[in-house]
């Protein structure tokens, strides 16, 4: 629904752009550009460049030069030689909005040592795995209630057969679940009714995104005059104003918890609070942009991951053969069960070798030359590694196209061990996602839970005995 919805009102608002682009700024790349903004079938034609051009070659995203690099032994080299500092782009839209609103950075948008000193705040709570394993009381909460939710909608909406839009579900059941990690308050995406506040909340996180690219075209000069830049403003300004009450809500409980004498515990937010590593100001922009990271990509991922399953139902009857050996009787698992759960595991990693929701990234040499290949780009060449593109290289991946989890088996010597920077769906080195863990887990439980859910797809399922308490 969401997704077709906005591929619609995309595909006009390209040709609108495409020609105003073309006429006002002498842009004429603009299809090229608008395949990472818009749809994962314009990012087949990244595919077919690097078989036009070879590995590497160099283009335009409005005035910036990219060199794309499509060639795993590459990108391994460009990830390799990355400094201290990694730079993925300037964000100087994101920066900008900061400084007139004089907010403060957070892990996306911060550069250089300050960004070193907020990841090494940030990591330890949400990477290393003993502390990701503890949110997953909060998390398995979530999932209860996403699959009565959907267990309802199908029941009342849908004929007993088909959950509708559940992109638009899952969207509801990610932001739900990072925002009860995050800010450690539960926003009632899944309720009956939907609260107001928070489907404005989830609207500006769209909006923000779908003109975030926009801006980046035009030049710095004329953002102001631009009504987009507006709707970025407005956007930005409500994200922010959202997650402030709620980090204000959780230090008023505190201070109360203090006045009374109780003890304070808590997850993320709290500890952020209590330690005193971060600025108050610091602390809200990043967990402003942890929660704008993480929703687009864990329920586009399991999204995938659920229409290539019904697409596959004899890979589907392994996984739910390998969930009910671990999880018997609607046992609700844990993080320690999917140690024994490698096939869901390489459900998940293979989807997002074929469907990796950032499918390239971009990395900025500030600190020095380096090499590629046998050429040496200057200091502050902007690189975009096209994972995408080398995913789908059958020298890396034998029948790229096929969906394959076992490729991801430990045991499986069918086929060879692939590159190691063939499919790099969270990126790779210091600068790599910071929710991964914390995405993987929230996947994991959903996936080994949803099994009863999953006829949006038309396809009659065993009922799982999971779903049943739910
Ligand atoms: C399936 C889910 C996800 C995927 C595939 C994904 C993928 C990525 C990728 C490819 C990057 C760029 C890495 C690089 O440049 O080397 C990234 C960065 C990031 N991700 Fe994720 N992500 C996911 C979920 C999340 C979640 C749930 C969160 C928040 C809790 C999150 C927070 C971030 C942040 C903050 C960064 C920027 C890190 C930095 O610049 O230091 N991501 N992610």
């Amino acid at each position: 629904g969401r997704t077709g919805d906005s591929i619609k009102s995309c595909s006009m608002l390209h040709t609108a752009l495409g020609v105003c682009l073309k006429w006002i700024l002498n842009i004429n790349n603009f299809s090229e550009i608008s395949m990472y903004v818009f749809s994962f079938s314009k990012m087949d034609r990244l595919i077919e460049h690097s078989k036009i051009y070879g590995p590497l070659w160099k283009s335009k995203f409005g005035s910036m030069v990219l060199v794309n690099v499509a060639n795993a032994d590459m990108i391994a080299q460009v990830m390799r030689q990355e400094g201290r500092h990694p730079i993925r782009t300037d964000m100087p839209h994101w920066r900008f909005y900061r400084e007139i609103r004089n907010k403060a950075y957070g892990p996306l948008s911060q550069n250089g040592a300050e960004w070193l000193h907020i990841r090494s705040v940030l990591n330890p709570a949400l990477l290393k795995p003993v502390h990701v394993s503890r949110y997953t009381n909060t998390l398995n909460m979530v999932v209860t209630d996403f699959i009565n939710r959907a267990t309802w909608l199908r029941e009342n909406t849908g004929q007993g057969i088909v959950v509708h839009n559940l992109a638009d579900e899952l969207y509801k059941f990610a932001f739900e679940g990072i925002c009860s990690v995050l800010f450690e308050t539960r926003m009632g995406c899944l309720n009956e009714v939907f609260p107001e506040e928070t489907q404005k909340f989830i609207s500006s996180v769209g909006e923000m995104f779908r003109v975030s690219m926009i801006i980046l075209l035009f030049p710095k000069f004329l953002w102001p005059y631009n009504p987009i830049w507006k709707q970025f403003v407005a956007a930005w300004d409500h994200i922010f104003k959202v997650a402030d009450k709620l980090v204000q809500q959780k230090i008023g409980s505190i201070q109360e918890k203090v006045r009374l004498g109780e003890t304070v515990e808590g997850e993320y937010l709290t500890h952020l609070l209590l330690s005193d590593q971060m600025t108050l100001e610091e602390i809200l922009a990043s967990i402003t942009e942890l929660l704008v990271a993480g929703v687009d990509t864990t329920s586009n991922t399991v999204a995938w991951a659920l229409y290539l399953l019904a697409a596959h139902p004899e890979i589907q009857e392994r996984l739910y053969q390998e969930v009910i050996s671990v999880c018997p009787r609607g046992k609700i698992p844990t993080s320690d069960d999917f140690s024994n759960m490698p096939y869901l595991k390489a459900v998940i990693r293979e989807t997002l070798r074929l469907y990796p929701v950032v499918p390239g990234n971009a990395r900025v040499t500030a600190e020095k030359e380096i090499m590629v290949g046998d050429y040496l780009f200057p200091k502050r060449t902007l690189f975009h590694l096209c994972h995408y593109a080398v995913s789908y290289d059958e020298s890396v991946f034998p029948e790229p196209h096929a969906f394959r989890p076992s490729r991801w088996l430990r045991g499986d010597t069918s086929q060879p061990r692939s590159h190691p920077f063939g499919s790099i769906p969270f990126g790779f080195g210091i600068r790599a996602c910071l929710g991964r863990r914390l995405a993987e887990l929230e996947m994991y439980l959903l996936m080994s839970r949803v099994r009863g859910v999953q006829s949006h797809t038309r396809t009659r399922l065993k009922p799982s005995p999971i779903s049943a308490t739910g």
